[in-house]
């Protein structure tokens, strides 16, 4: 089929998708007109923490289900068979930690942004660091997500690009801007469903249109799709069942159980418990938004592998394949092609949204309240609409310069994950698990992570192999032994690079829990270098006992002296004190009330004027 005719969108087309945006629109006008109105931070940032599990949770999945995903998976799955769908398993762990670790904390603790919690652990200056760090991450995220849809639908149906990037920005601006985290919640909702359907409508076509399951499933079979369990230990190797299924979990903690667009959802939610109810309805959708793409893979390449299409597929990079796979699958059926590209934004705007909202929510709550105090609520909620507009127009410049990038869109924000979301992970479980962690060692650990990250990606990138190269054209039945063949040289001993070459080559699945490790490691050891915490001098609430877990096994006894978290020196005058109860200088234990005043004593001004305020 030649390329002219996917030029043609039907009206039916651009109707869908103008009826998207406009839904998108009409829910956060709506939010802006109802309630509250968004006039108080509480509700424009969170929701007045009054929402239910299940649309929080579909939330949660909207937030890191972009276009990257819907575009970057089937292509991951056409180059390289199925081993990528393993990362499934590190959705069991990546999930049941926040819900049992990470969000008892944090909810407690009553706050509004994640790095409200290095303060009450560690010190402003940590807060101020993770905050940057954060917003440095999601900023570069947004310009791949609002760029990944635009660039694929470009370069394959012309339809225009800078266009489609301003019309996304801009409504997604208004909406999030005018409807707060409540409108954001419920266009997620609604764009989830739309990302679901666009693709579920691609695999029905496609397998009908391929001639049926029985004939995919022969194809992808015998074109040594469907990976094995590949078991292989080494941590160079880009995707084995370790990299995905162990490294893929402290992926999962960096994005569900420290990101603040997550954190906030769980703290937007109505209880403790309906969180972690979120928290939980999370995996069955994960699951199937990870099948369906995979699946769609599947079906893509079941669909080319038939015959050799390199004449009219030439030099697209497998994301741009995925475009032009879709685009031949739903020719001649008016709408469907609208319900995908409906479908890609979708999955765009949810992404887009959540990080303008969470940006604009830890600018206010980390960068800006705090140095104004006395600031009066309404200014404070323009003022966080500000903010909102001016990320999203940060965004568009960002879109620019993922138009550099170059790796296949996947990779890309897989790899700011790990090398940015790592050090962030890193410096929460430095403070949760480690309470003799102290500030100078947590900012000392961050920086270190952040500069292995930095390293070990420029050197990923001035090493790479010319990862780019066109995926090779799939033979499902004459000639595939040319496929396997090459499959092995590429994966041959004899390129195995050394030494510092070998560190470059590290799998960028293994980011993520290499640099949380670093900044845990680099943390700990200045912070004994510089005098460790003691256990008294923590703040409530900000521990979660994971070596006391751990090692449930031991004796009470030996389990104090263990985890007994003051230097050996002072346990013995430590096990005296019953460790449930906080006593004052004379001994005396504190009452319930007294607790509650000496909690309000411990938290720094602003939590306590924002306690009273909520
Ligand atoms: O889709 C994106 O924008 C980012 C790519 C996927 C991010 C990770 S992968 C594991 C987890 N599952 C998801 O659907 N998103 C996150
Ligand atoms: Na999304």
């Amino acid at each position: 089929m030649d390329r002219s005719d996917l030029k043609h969108f039907e009206v039916a087309d651009y109707v869908i998708f103008a009826v998207l945006l406009a839904a998108s629109m009409g829910i956060g006008l709506y939010y802006a007109l109802s309630g509250g109105r968004q006039r108080t931070t509480q509700e424009f940032l969170m929701a007045d923490r009054s929402m239910r599990s299940l649309p929080v949770s579909l939330s949660l999945i909207a937030s890191f289900q972009s276009a990257v995903a819907i575009i970057g998976v089937p292509a991951e799955i056409y180059a390289h068979g199925t081993q990528y769908w393993f990362i499934g398993c590190a959705y069991i762990l990546g999930l049941l930690i926040p819900a049992h670790v990470f969000i008892p904390v944090l909810y407690r603790l009553r706050i509004s942004s994640a790095y409200q919690y290095l303060e009450l652990r560690f010190s402003k200056a940590v807060r101020i660091c993770g905050t940057l760090t954060f917003i440095f991450q999601m900023v570069v995220y947004m310009g791949v997500c609002v760029y990944t849809p635009a660039f694929a639908l470009n370069a394959v149906t012309g339809f225009e690009l800078w266009g489609t990037v301003l019309a996304t920005g801009l409504v997604c601006t208004v909406y999030t801007t005018m409807g707060g985290l409540k409108a954001v919640i419920w266009t997620d909702v609604f764009q989830t469903v739309v990302m679901f359907a666009g693709q579920l409508a691609v695999i029905v076509v496609g397998v009908q249109r391929t001639g049926g399951v029985s004939v995919v499933w022969k194809n992808v079979w015998e074109g040594d799709r469907i990976s094995g369990l590949n078991l292989n230990p080494d941590p160079t190797e880009r995707h084995t069942f370790w990299t995905l299924g162990v490294g893929g979990v402290f992926l999962m903690l960096s994005l569900y159980g420290v990101n603040q667009a997550q954190v906030q959802r769980y703290l937007s939610a109505r209880t403790e418990k309906e969180a972690i109810r979120s928290c939980y309805m999370v995996f069955p959708s994960l699951q199937l938004a990870l099948a369906l793409s995979c699946v769609m893979g599947l079906v893509m390449y079941a669909w080319y592998c038939r015959e050799d299409h390199s004449a009219e597929l030439g030099s697209f990079s497998s994301d741009a394949m995925v475009i032009y796979f879709v685009m031949t699958m739903l020719q001649g059926m008016p709408g469907l092609r609208g319900l995908f590209v409906a479908c890609l934004f979708s999955a765009a705007l949810s992404t887009i949204s959540s990080a303008f909202n969470s940006l604009a929510t830890v600018t206010m709550e980390d960068l800006i309240k705090p140095y104004f105090p006395t600031m009066t609520e309404a200014r404070a909620t323009l003022l966080s609409k500000a903010l909102a507009s001016s990320y999203g127009l940060l965004c568009l410049a960002m879109a620019y310069l993922t138009h550099l990038m170059g790796d296949s869109v996947l990779q890309v924000a897989l790899k700011i994950f790990g090398m940015v979301g790592g050090p962030i992970l890193g410096l929460f479980c430095l403070g949760m698990f480690f309470p003799w962690a102290n500030s100078i060692g947590a900012v000392s650990g961050l920086g270190a992570g952040l500069a292995v990250s930095l390293w070990i990606g420029i050197g990923s990138i001035v090493t790479r192999k010319s990862s780019m190269r066109p995926p090779p054209p799939p033979h499902c039945h004459a000639a595939n032994m040319t496929f396997v063949i090459q499959t092995a040289l590429s994966n041959s001993t004899l390129s195995r690079p050394s030494g510092l070459r070998r560190f470059y080559s590290l799998s960028y699945m293994w980011y993520s829990a290499f640099n949380c490790f670093t900044v845990i490691l680099i943390g700990l050891i200045i912070s004994f270098l510089t005098g460790p915490m003691k256990e008294e001098d923590v703040t409530p609430g900000t521990i979660y006992p994971l070596l006391g877990k751990l090692l449930c096994f031991l004796p009470e006894r030996l389990k104090k002296k263990l985890c007994c978290v003051t230097p050996l020196g002072q346990t013995l005058a430590a096990a005296q004190r019953s460790p449930q109860q906080h006593k004052d200088s004379n001994g005396q234990a504190f009452t319930e009330q007294e607790e509650e005043e000496e909690t309000e004593r411990f938290l720094p001004a602003p939590f306590v004027e924002y306690e009273t305020a909520v």
